[in-house]
């Protein structure tokens, strides 16, 4: 030990990956106003994965819709990584999504022209990494998930389990620090989703990532590490 004493070592200051306050998102329908979101608070830490529980209609897809800085019309914080949404313009929007997030939808949404290994290299090469990484870095994914033999099919030829993995791969190619997840599974058999689902938690958890992800599947919800309710506007 040294004349001084034991370093005083301090705890690092990590940024939450989320964080809201008093989210709030209404919607005129026929004159009348629905107020979806109605005070939303929520922290996500770095490498969480948080499942979003809520009915039909409860305003969880707008809830990801406002994190992942999509749409504009919220009130509140929005805090995505230390910074503040609402200070941004649209192409920082932009470049904090690309940047950051990665997104999983209940449709896979592939570019169907292209196969499944050029599906995953395509969001990266708007990052500026030269090719070969980006292909290197996209087969990584694509193995990992199982679908080493299928790197040159396109999404018409791939079965929707498949098709869901080709897109898990594409959120995670860029490295997010956040997944945003809507219903991921929710378009496969309840086999399928269930291996679909494992394999999505695996790799998010082996790349440190956070997620959140909207589903109406108690079940699923277990597998997470914190489960949170949408009901009446709020958290
Ligand atoms: N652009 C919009 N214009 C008007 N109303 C909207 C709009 N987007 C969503 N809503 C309304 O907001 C409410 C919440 O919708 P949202 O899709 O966020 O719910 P959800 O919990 O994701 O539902 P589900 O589980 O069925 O996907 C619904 O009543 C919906 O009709």
């Amino acid at each position: 030990m040294s004349e001084t004493g034991p370093a005083i070592v301090e705890p690092a200051v990590i940024d939450p990956v989320v964080r809201l306050e008093k989210l709030t998102r209404s919607f005129e329908q026929g004159g009348v106003t629905i107020d979806v979101l109605r005070g939303v608070d929520l922290v996500v830490h770095p490498g969480e994965i948080v499942a979003l529980l809520g009915p039909s209609g409860s305003g969880k897809s707008t809830m990801l819709q406002a994190i992942g800085l999509l749409e504009g019309g919220f009130g509140g914080l929005i805090e995505i990584a230390g910074v503040d949404a609402s200070k941004l313009g649209k192409d920082q929007r932009a470049a904090v999504r690309r940047d950051h997030i990665g997104f999983v939808y209940q449709f896979h949404h592939l570019l169907p022209d292209f196969n499944a290994i050029e599906n995953v290299v395509l969001p990266q090469l708007i990052t500026g990494k030269p090719r070969a990484d980006c292909e290197a870095r996209a087969k990584e994914l694509l193995d990992a998930l199982g679908l080493g033999e299928r790197l040159e099919h396109r999404p018409s030829k791939l079965s929707g389990g498949e098709q869901q993995r080709v897109a898990v791969a594409r959120a995670l190619a860029n490295r997010p620090r956040l997944v945003l997840a809507d219903e991921p599974t929710g378009n496969l058999d309840e086999a399928t989703a269930d291996k679909v689902f494992a394999q999505f938690l695996e790799l998010v958890r082996g790349e440190g990532s956070a997620a959140l992800v909207a589903t109406h599947n108690e079940r699923l919800a277990l597998a997470m590490d914190r489960v949170v309710r949408l009901h009446d506007g709020v958290l």
